[in-house]
């Protein structure tokens, strides 16, 4: 997809990936909403782009993704503010086995919620002209991980994207929906998850860091992040992210496909 002139909305995008993936859209000349609970870092993140990108390049929209008619307010706003949408990703997630209602409300319910607004607002059946879904999930939405609730959450984006991205539906909608799984990557994440985790745990997580090379950082995930904005031909698959590189799941045909 050619950002230039288009519209984005970003959750969880005061920090951390989610900020990595809006700034790399306004690199290529898009205007962005950024939605987050945090307001402090919200406002300081978007008065940084401002200064950076320019005015009426970018807003913050205080939000919580697990309300409805507040993340429904936020779509609406951003299509009455910029005048449209593009380009919806799907972002904001926490990890906790505890509250793992909390974690499945976050991580999969708002972003199915994410997904019906973005095909919504740009769904060429309800008179809008196409676009883009990316969904941010995890490796651990692809193989096993310790932490099984946030795992099933992921698990659940994976196959969301996968089952939204089937052909015939691009052919009514035009929108396309990919979903991006990093592993370990240096953000607030890692620190806050480390805080709560079992010495057990802490060590299980650090053996897998170890094994896989170490952590990713911010940049590693936009590279893919910016690779889903352009490969077009990739509808419903998922961008695995690791320090061994990038790599697609999801595009082989199930047995009902065979020639
Ligand atoms: N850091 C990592 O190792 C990995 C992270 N991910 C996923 O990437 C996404 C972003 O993670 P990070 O940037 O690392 O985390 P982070 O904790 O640095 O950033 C998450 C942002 O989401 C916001 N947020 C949390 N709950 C929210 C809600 N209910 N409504 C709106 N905003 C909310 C937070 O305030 C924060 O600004 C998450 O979905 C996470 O599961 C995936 C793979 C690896
Ligand atoms: C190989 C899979 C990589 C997946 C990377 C992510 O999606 C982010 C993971 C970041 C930190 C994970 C820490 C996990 C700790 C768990 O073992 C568990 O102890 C955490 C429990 C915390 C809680 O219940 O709140």
């Amino acid at each position: 997809m050619q950002l230039a002139g288009k519209i984005a909305l970003v959750t969880g995008a005061a920090r951390g990936l989610g900020k990595g993936c809006a700034e790399a859209i306004l690199e290529r000349g898009a205007k962005v909403a950024l939605l987050d609970t945090d307001d402090s870092e919200g406002q300081e993140t978007v008065a940084a782009f401002t200064l950076k990108y320019g005015a009426d390049t970018c807003t913050f929209i205080l939000c919580d993704v697990t309300d409805k008619d507040q993340l429904e307010g936020a779509f609406q706003q951003v299509v009455d503010r910029f005048g449209g949408l593009d380009l919806v990703v799907n972002n904001a997630g926490i990890l906790s086995e505890f509250d793992w209602e909390k974690c499945i409300n976050v991580n999969l319910i708002s972003v199915v919620r994410g997904c019906r607004l973005g095909l919504h607002y740009m769904g060429k059946q309800n008179g809008g002209n196409g676009g883009l879904i990316i969904n941010m999930a995890s490796v651990a939405g692809i193989y096993a991980f310790p932490a099984p609730v946030y795992a099933t959450t992921k698990a659940g984006v994976v196959g969301l994207t996968r089952s939204l991205g089937m052909d015939h539906k691009f052919g009514k909608d035009g929108v396309r929906v990919n979903v991006l799984c990093p592993s370990f990557t240096m953000t607030n994440f890692i620190t806050d998850a480390k805080g709560k985790a079992s010495e057990e745990d802490l060590q299980q997580m650090q053996d897998m860091v170890e094994k896989g090379g170490g952590f990713l950082q911010i940049p590693d995930v936009v590279k893919g992040f910016v690779k889903l904005l352009d490969d077009d031909d990739k509808n419903g698959a998922a961008l695995e992210v690791t320090l061994q590189g990038l790599k697609y799941h999801g595009c082989e045909s199930g047995p009902w496909e065979h020639e």
